[in-house]
């Protein structure tokens, strides 16, 4: 039977970047997608707004919600410091698949876990499974319907401190109206919008930079 997408970008990977060479493996998937395939990764010119959040939080904990093939799972690895975690969920056991083989290329695996399953089933077990006590960062890019009742939910389980940040992908397109309205409007968060495009196209998108004040 055909390949699927995900397994024509993992193939992408394994033949044009370099295995351990982060970097070179996210440039091998822009290739992929801007040359052969689009796929729904945050893409290059979004990517470069994720490393600056990245870079300037310093992140210890981090939490990504939707890790599809790996791609920002890698990227924001990447920048990571030594002693730090990226915790990252994905639902569909494929896609999982894939993302694992991405992130062993890469040679990021001691510092990712990846863990199966919905957002609302592992967001209330982050801290009883990984001893996680907050987050300092969290990457909002799985289903667009989920972005509130999961920020909602991560309020309540306590797994933001003052100074949390929550990056959101797409919130334009395909957008995430409730979210946006919610955040923007809440006293417990200062928000910020990075306009940019859809990856991989002149369609505009942005990503919401929001700030937990506790
Ligand atoms: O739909 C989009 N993203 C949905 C992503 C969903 C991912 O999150 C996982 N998940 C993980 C945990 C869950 O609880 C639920 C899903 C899913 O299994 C999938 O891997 C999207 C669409 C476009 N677009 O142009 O159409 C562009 C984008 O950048 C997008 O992110
Ligand atoms: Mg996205």
């Amino acid at each position: 039977t055909r390949s699927t997408r995900p397994q024509r970008l993992l193939a992408a990977v394994q033949k044009n970047a370099t295995r351990g060479d982060p970097r070179s493996v996210v440039r091998a998937i822009d290739q992929f997608c801007r040359h052969k395939e689009w796929a729904m990764n945050v893409g290059d010119e979004k990517g470069c707004i994720l490393d600056s959040v990245v870079s300037e939080a310093n992140p210890t904990y981090v939490l990504e919600l939707g890790t599809y093939c790996g791609y920002s799972t890698v990227r924001i690895a990447s920048l990571l410091s030594p002693n730090s975690k990226l915790i990252t969920v994905e639902f569909n056991p494929e896609y999982a698949k894939i993302a694992r083989q991405v992130i062993a290329w890469a040679g990021l695996q001691d510092k990712i876990n990846l863990v199966e399953g919905a957002s609302g089933d592992l967001i209330p077990k982050m801290q009883e499974m990984f001893g996680v006590k907050t987050f300092d960062l969290v990457f909002l890019d799985h289903w667009k319907d989920r972005y509130l009742p999961d920020t909602k939910l991560m309020e309540k389980c306590g797994l933001l401190r003052k100074g949390s940040i929550l990056l959101a992908d797409n919130v334009i397109c395909p957008g995430t109206p409730d979210y946006l309205e919610y955040i923007r409007n809440s006293p417990q968060y200062e928000s910020q919008y990075f306009k940019s495009h859809l990856e991989y196209t002149k369609v505009e998108d942005g990503l919401e930079k929001s700030v937990f004040l506790g």
